[in-house]
């Protein structure tokens, strides 16, 4: 019996010493955890690629300036717009660290220029001036849309270079000459060309490079801003005044004033569109905007903000003298003699 009750004791004491003795080495000792994998990891290494997008690459280690928070290069003009989307000025970025980025996405860049009737004669300087000039070391397609092929010099291009012709027709009136551009570039995007470039540029073939124009202007919609009109207040702008225009704009809106454009394939297909259902109906009422397709790329630009703006740099225009805050003049136009080259 007394063994029993022993036995029975110890028991006891066990019950309450083993617990006590667990708890001091779980709560005091050393936390050990125990390896514990994720269901499934890979999940979280997948490097996603998005439909229609280059994979993103990080930028090499290379050595140059450090970004100064306190320190503007440009504080002569303006560098960012009120919705943020940057206005590119000589001075505000690195072309070599551009290049870095941008150089392993193998991108192809398109260009369109109409050179229609007597236009033609300003295809062998823009070409040649491009080549030098424009995105080099870049692949580019040109395509020149013309209603006259044999007209069209060869010149050589730098491999990974390519020149189309577009067969289009000829409008009697330089006015619809110049806003059937938009027309024409859309169904090109939509037939040709939205399988081949991943950015698209629209520019006047009466223009020359005189500096590197590159891939700072990339961005998914981009604008130039004209070079006549940056100094003005709005009231001032060429924007079609008639309300009865789709591409009216009253006296006290807008931002800028913008001549020439670019962007993603995709973008300059929704914008071509857009800019181009506005003329017909300017059209089906008897309109004719004041500055043809460029007031209804104005109008369209004003409520749909570019994501990026070129400064005038960007498309000057010759017969006007540099000022100090142009520092480079990239791509201008060629004096010319309208009544002679317009039918
Ligand atoms: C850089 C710029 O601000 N350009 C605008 C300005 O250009 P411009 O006054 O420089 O007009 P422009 O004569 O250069 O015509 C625009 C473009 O259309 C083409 N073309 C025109 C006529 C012709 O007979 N054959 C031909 O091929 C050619 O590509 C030319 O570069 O005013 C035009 C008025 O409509 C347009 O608004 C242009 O976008
Ligand atoms: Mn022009």
């Amino acid at each position: 019996m007394t063994c029993w009750k022993v036995v029975k004791s110890v028991l006891v004491l066990c019950l309450i010493l083993i617990p006590i003795f667990v708890w001091m080495i779980v709560w005091n000792g050393p936390v050990h955890y125990l390896p514990y994998y994720l269901p499934c990891p890979e999940i979280f290494s997948m490097k996603l690629q998005y439909a229609e997008e280059k994979p993103v690459q990080l930028f090499p280690e290379l050595f140059y300036p450090q970004p100064r928070s306190l320190d503007q290069k440009r504080r002569d003009v303006l560098t960012l717009t009120p919705w943020l989307a940057p206005i590119v000025w000589e001075g505000t970025f690195n072309s070599e660290l551009l290049d870095s980025a941008y150089k392993p996405l193998n991108l192809t860049i398109g260009v369109t220029a109409f050179a229609i009737g007597k236009y033609t004669m300003y295809v062998g300087r823009f070409m040649e001036s491009a080549e030098k000039l424009f995105m080099k070391g870049y692949r580019v397609n040109y395509y020149i849309f013309t209603n006259n092929p044999q007209a069209i010099p060869k010149v050589q291009l730098q491999p990974g270079r390519s020149l189309r012709i577009v067969p289009i027709k000829k409008y009697s009136h330089w006015q619809e000459i110049s806003m059937r551009r938009m027309e024409a570039i859309n169904r090109h995007i939509a037939e040709v060309s939205h399988q081949e470039v991943n950015y698209l540029f629209c520019l006047d073939i009466d223009m020359v490079f005189h500096y590197p124009w590159g891939v700072e202007t990339l961005g998914e919609m981009v604008a130039a801003i004209h070079p006549g009109y940056y100094k003005v207040p709005r009231s001032q702008f060429p924007y079609e005044r008639r309300s009865s225009s789709a591409a009216f704009i009253p006296d006290n809106q807008g931002d800028f004033y913008y001549a020439v454009f670019g962007g993603l394939v995709k973008q300059v297909y929704e914008f071509t569109r857009a800019c181009h259902m506005t003329i017909l109906a300017d059209k089906a009422n008897g309109i004719m905007a004041a500055w043809q397709e460029e007031s209804h790329l104005n109008r369209h630009f004003f409520s749909h903000k570019p994501s990026k703006l070129l400064s005038p740099e960007y498309v000057w225009d010759d017969t006007k003298p540099k000022p100090p805050e142009v520092r480079l003049i990239r791509f201008s136009t060629v004096n010319k003699d309208y009544r002679e080259i317009r039918d």
